[in-house]
């Protein structure tokens, strides 16, 4: 697996998609805010206008009330004077004219009528019984058209641009009087309504088409007003806003492709070490474990690999003390749990007796989070705790008081554990009494001595001596040749070998179908 050239191709990749990501998150978040805020400025607007009206329709209700209220006889001259007094004063009132039995008798500006003039029935009669006639011919200024208002004897035309003044640019709007008791909804002014009587009383806000509406209805009177704007105006409107944050989005996409470009341009072996372990680019190799005297496989060690992004083979020393160095010992040796129950979890479960050995670092012992950990997976796999031996080499063990605590706890739940490279550390005869684990594996300088009558070769009966005396199995490491093979063979004691002698370290599968022919061969025999 060469990550040179091709691997820098996804890395290329995945920076341009991290910065279209941001952009494009840039622009969505620009184009929410934006939306809100033209939503709040159109609320604003129509609220501002409902203000307006409310003004307007008090003006009309006062003006009707004191033409209503006058002391002076129906259309004499006081009460012809008294109405132009009323208009002069007013500010959208144009004319005031008397009415009696639908009958128009006289007007602010006409005075008395030769001929009374009969009323046409009206547009929209409101709740509190006003009759209201939108844009009707007016009599009184002919070829001129105004929305008149009646109440008792007395009606009201209002100037026809009474809302001019608010018309704001690029906003638009609708002016509409409603009756909210009949539910009937009548455009007065503006753009063409294209909301339904319902949407514009229920105060909707809504996309129509290219526009987007919002409606509010006065609380005390008749009118509503239909506040709208293109989206084409919106956009124009809110360009800068929805840029700003389109180019917050392209600052961080470009500072989180740079990270992303640096992250993966790193090539230090502690670097890439971090990168394998996220993204899964560990793989683990199986070498069996046999009982010496039969070559019956009773189990395998699990032993980490990892190939660079270089295309390298890296040394499990390298990298396991790199990773003990950089404080992620932890995170390997889950990696390689995790493979273990993945890539080995069927067999161990239809095997109960057969069992795999996974090196452990000092820091895992001392990690509260670890043995909850291991009760996590080896529960969602279905795996016993009998199936999982843990090797610690001795070095690890130089914390005593640590190291006989947490081995205790595993041994408890039911996990065997191994003392790696036994000879090589600290460990004492009374220290090892202490520790109280299942096995030590003898360090494969031992197995090379055997026969050469050097002092390390005279040493190997003392240690299988003391573990025998203290009950403890021992692995003899490192068994490459027939003759060491037959040394230990040759005792008297149960012993249990690893070496290329038996099988080197092999994957997942492989491991299998060796138990499997071994199986197969011993019941032949
Ligand atoms: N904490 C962890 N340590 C790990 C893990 N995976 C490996 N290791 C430790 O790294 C050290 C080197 O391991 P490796 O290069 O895999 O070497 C092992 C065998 O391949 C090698 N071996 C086995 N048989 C022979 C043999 O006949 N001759 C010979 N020259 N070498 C042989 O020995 C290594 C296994 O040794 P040990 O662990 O002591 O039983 C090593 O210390 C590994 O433990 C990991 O996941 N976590």
């Amino acid at each position: 697996m060469r990550m040179t050239a091709n691997h820098r191709i996804p890395i290329a990749i995945r920076s341009l998609a991290v910065l279209c990501a941001c952009t494009v998150t840039g622009l969505v978040v620009g184009g929410l805010v934006a939306y809100q805020s033209t939503e709040l400025k159109l609320d604003h607007y129509g609220r501002q206008l409902i203000a307006y009206a409310e003004a307007y329709n008090s003006e009309i209700i006062t003006t009707l009330d004191e033409v209503n209220a006058s002391p002076h006889p129906f259309c004499s001259d006081q009460d012809i004077n008294r109405l132009r007094e009323l208009v002069y004063h007013g500010h959208i009132v144009k004319e005031i004219g008397r009415v009696r039995n639908n009958m128009l008798y006289c007007t602010s500006v006409n005075g008395r009528l030769d001929h009374p003039i009969q009323e046409t029935p009206a547009d929209l009669v409101t709740p509190s019984g006003k009759s209201i006639w939108l844009n009707k011919s007016l009599y009184s200024v002919p070829g001129m058209r105004g929305d008149i208002t009646q109440y008792g004897e007395a009606d009201f035309i209002a100037a026809q641009n009474a809302f001019g003044d608010l018309r704001e640019d690029p906003m638009g709007y609708t002016t509409t009087l409603a009756n909210h008791v009949t539910g009937k909804v009548l455009p007065t002014a503006g753009d063409p309504l294209k909301l339904t009587n319902q949407e514009v009383l229920a105060e909707r806000e809504l996309l129509r088409g290219d526009t987007f509406y919002v409606a509010r209805c006065s609380e005390r009177f008749a009118p509503c007003m239909v506040t709208s704007i293109t989206l084409h105006k919106a956009w124009l409107m809110n360009s800068s806003l929805i840029g700003g944050f389109a180019l917050i989005g392209v600052l961080a996409g470009v500072v989180f492709a740079s990270m992303n470009l640096l992250h993966w341009n790193d090539r230090s072996l502690q670097a890439q070490l971090r990168r394998a372990l996220r993204y899964n680019q560990i793989t683990v190799v199986y070498q069996p474990i046999v009982e010496i005297k039969t070559g019956k496989i009773v189990g395998a060690e699990a032993l980490a690999r990892w190939i660079d992004e270089d295309g390298n083979y890296v040394r499990p020393d390298v990298f396991v003390s790199a990773a003990e160095e950089l404080g992620i010992i932890g995170k390997l040796t889950r990696v390689v749990l995790d493979c273990v129950v993945t890539e080995l979890g069927e067999h161990l479960r239809s095997h109960p007796q057969f069992y795999i050995s996974v090196n452990i670092a000092a820091a895992d012992l001392a990690d509260p989070q670890f043995l909850p950990a291991l009760e996590n997976v080896l529960r969602t796999h279905d795996i016993a705790t009998r199936s999982i031996n843990l090797e610690l080499t001795e070095r690890s063990t130089a914390d005593h008081h640590m190291a006989i605590s947490a081995i205790h706890k595993l041994r408890e739940r039911g996990h065997q554990f191994f003392i790696d490279d036994f000879g090589t550390g600290y460990s004492s005869l009374s220290y090892l009494n202490q520790l109280a684990v299942d096995a030590i594996k003898i360090d494969r300088a031992f197995t090379d001595a055997i026969g050469t009558g050097s002092l390390t070769a005279a040493i190997v009966p003392q240690i299988l001596s003391m573990a025998a005396t203290l009950g403890v199995t021992v692995v003899v490491e490192g068994v490459e040749r027939a003759e060491q093979s037959a040394y230990f063979a040759a005792l008297q004691q149960h012993i249990l070998a690893q070496g290329w002698h038996f099988g080197e370290a092999i994957p997942a599968k492989d491991l299998m179908r060796l138990f499997e022919s071994r199986e197969a061969e011993k019941l032949l025999a």
